[in-house]
């Protein structure tokens, strides 16, 4: 089977089809081996909805030699029942035990890697099997799909002795894999179906935007087809996805990449099993003068930054525009997400050649703002910068309007407040009539592409230019970040790594352990250390989670909590 021609007529079509593949991938036709996983994820919804019906299927078939196993969608053994000893012995010694992967690239044809490729289900019997050990097994697989969004999350199989076979083994494999699909239904299908009736009263409510999402689904009513181009309707998801770890209504407003800005408010969904996702009604702010300009993401951003994602292009020239027509605005973001840098470019691609004084308003003390912000503004053309706006207390910030309302103000003075995000609002009225104009600073998340260009960019801020570069896998780590700490987070990951790599290429262990994680927060000191550790002891055990655990002193479930808090994303 392995060098010579089949002859098409003697072998079923799917078989003959998964021996090519099998060969192809060079598999072993003399024996068995496959990687091993020490440490398999247990705690998935899969397991969870078919733990009873495992339960129920092994008393009845207790006096059969049949073993059932489940995997996951790539074919690695979850679980494994057999009682009868001699058929137990067996598969041990052909490796099909928790752990090891059946998948068809590693073991050949059988009956659960085919039917993965397949996508259907299927059954192999005796000689069918492309490895020779397995030629006295017969086993019939079927894919088990998510109730909803029909992705294959993994596989049912009966295995038994091929003498023993029959047609009886797929059928009662299919009714197994079906009655793990309505367990699904019963856990999943509530929490969509809570939010779906949620997303309806929503439509039925009014003539606006709604969308509903979830981990697995999204919904869109017709408005939100019709109003928003599909860049907007991508932002709004993304948004929207983000507010759904938070537990609690919420309202905000958004620019789009088309110009417009939307106002969401979303209302997270509960159903009887946990929480289910959450809708979002979005409403259209008519803002002619942004709305009307549609800004070409090609064009260069301003000098001395970089960046093309739609938002923060978009960003870029709104803050551009105003400091050519000189209206003073606020520059609204999360920390580290580029205000300064972005009023400073303003700065460059405005007046380059007058001064641009950036007063730090943090931590300053009462009054002491006074005398250099009247200084910068006494020195006529150019630029003032009052970085931290919002960290000014209320008093002080009547007292910046009326040195404001005073001060004979030079028409090519051009004034640029930075404030943390959602701290606008909070301002004082006095102070903000300075401050008609305001732009929001996208968070890097939100235009992660630029983490390529932004890399070689600070890189070269770091001094390390031409010297040092990112791997392509490198890069795809910190592309999957969430960078909580936005671009100033990245400069510090890349600070970090150039004091250990001071040339050549960056690879992934070059990155420091928080490039591990996806975490959508910014983490305290404690919770960083924690971490670090995690990260390090997974590293140092090849990804075993239980030998991770024990050098840390945890057990096996709080690692796996901590994992998944922290988001950390480490292959075995
Ligand atoms: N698009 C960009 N191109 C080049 N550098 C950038 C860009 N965005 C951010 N940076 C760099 O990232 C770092 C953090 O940016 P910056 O200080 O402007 O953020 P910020 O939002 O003003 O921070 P804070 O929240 O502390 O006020 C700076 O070194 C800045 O030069």
């Amino acid at each position: 089977m392995s060098t010579e021609e089949v002859d098409a007529e003697s072998v079923r079509k799917t078989i003959l089809a998964s021996w090519w593949r099998s060969r192809t991938h060079r598999v072993a036709a003399d024996q068995v081996k496959t990687p091993y996983v020490a440490d398999p994820n247990l705690e998935t919804p899969l397991l969870q909805s078919a733990g009873a019906v495992l339960d129920a299927l092994e008393d009845k078939l207790s006096d059969l030699a049949v073993s059932v196993v489940l995997t996951d969608d790539q074919a690695l053994v979850l679980d494994r029942r057999t009682e009868d000893r001699a058929l137990e012995r067996y598969l041990d010694g052909v490796q099909l035990a928790r752990g090891f992967s059946y998948a068809e690239e590693f073991v050949g044809t059988n009956g659960i890697g085919t039917a993965l490729e397949g996508r259907q289900a299927t059954a192999v019997f005796g000689h069918e099997h492309y490895a020779e050990n397995l030629d006295t097994l017969a086993c019939a697989g079927v894919p088990i799909r998510h109730p909803i969004s029909g992705q294959v999350l993994g596989l049912l199989d009966l295995t038994c002795w091929k003498k023993d076979a029959g047609p009886l083994l797929l059928a009662l494999a299919k009714a197994t894999a079906h009655d793990i699909e309505t367990e699904l239904t019963n856990q999943v299908g509530l929490r969509e179906l809570s939010l779906f009736s949620a997303y309806l009263r929503a439509c039925r409510r009014g003539q606006g935007i709604v969308l509903a999402v979830n981990n697995d689904l999204v919904m869109l009513n017709d408005h939100a087809r019709q109003l928003l181009v599909p860049e907007d309707q991508a932002a709004l998801l993304a948004r929207a996805v983000e507010a759904l770890s938070s537990q609690s209504d919420r309202s905000l407003s958004m620019d789009l990449p088309s110009g417009a800005r939307a106002r969401l408010s979303y209302t997270p969904v509960s159903s009887d099993v946990g929480p289910a996702g959450g809708v979002v009604r979005a409403r259209l702010l008519q803002e002619p003068e942004v709305v009307s300009a549609r800004i070409d993401t090609r064009q260069p951003v301003l000098p001395g930054i970089v960046g093309t994602g739609a938002l923060w292009v978009r960003a870029c020239h709104s803050v551009g525009r105003f400091a050519r027509d000189r209206k003073w605005t606020v520059v609204e973001g999360e920390p580290g997400s580029g205000k300064l840098a972005v009023a400073r470019a303003a700065h460059s691609g405005s007046t380059a050649s007058a001064p641009c004084e950036v007063v730090e308003l943090d931590g300053i003390k009462a009054g002491e703002w006074e005398a250099p912000v009247r200084r910068a503004l006494l020195k006529g053309p150019g630029t003032v910068v009052f970085r931290h706006l919002d960290k000014l207390s209320q008093e002080e910030q009547r007292a910046l309007a009326a040195v404001l309302d005073d001060a004979r103000l030079d028409a090519r003075v051009w004034g640029v407040a930075t404030v943390s995000e959602g701290e606008q609002d909070g301002l004082d009225t006095d102070l903000m009539r300075h401050f008609p104009t305001s732009v929001t600073v996208p968070p890097l998340r939100h235009h992660i592409e630029d983490v390529r260009v932004l890399v070689p960019f600070l890189l070269a801020q770091l001094g390390k230019g031409p010297l040092l570069h990112c791997s392509p896998a490198a890069l795809q780590l910190l592309l999957r970040n969430e960078w909580p700490g936005n671009a100033a987070q990245l400069r510090q990951v890349l600070r970090k790594v150039v004091h250990t790599r001071r040339a050549g290429v960056i690879e992934p262990e070059d990155l420091p352990p928080e490039c591990r994680t996806v975490v959508k927060r910014v983490l305290n000191p404690l919770e960083s250390l924690e971490r670090d550790a995690i990260v390090r002891s997974l590293l140092d055990a090849d990804g075993n989670k239980s030998r991770a655990a024990h050098s840390l002193g945890m057990s096996r479930a709080t690692i796996y909590r901590k994992i998944r808090d922290y988001g950390i994303d480490i292959p075995s």
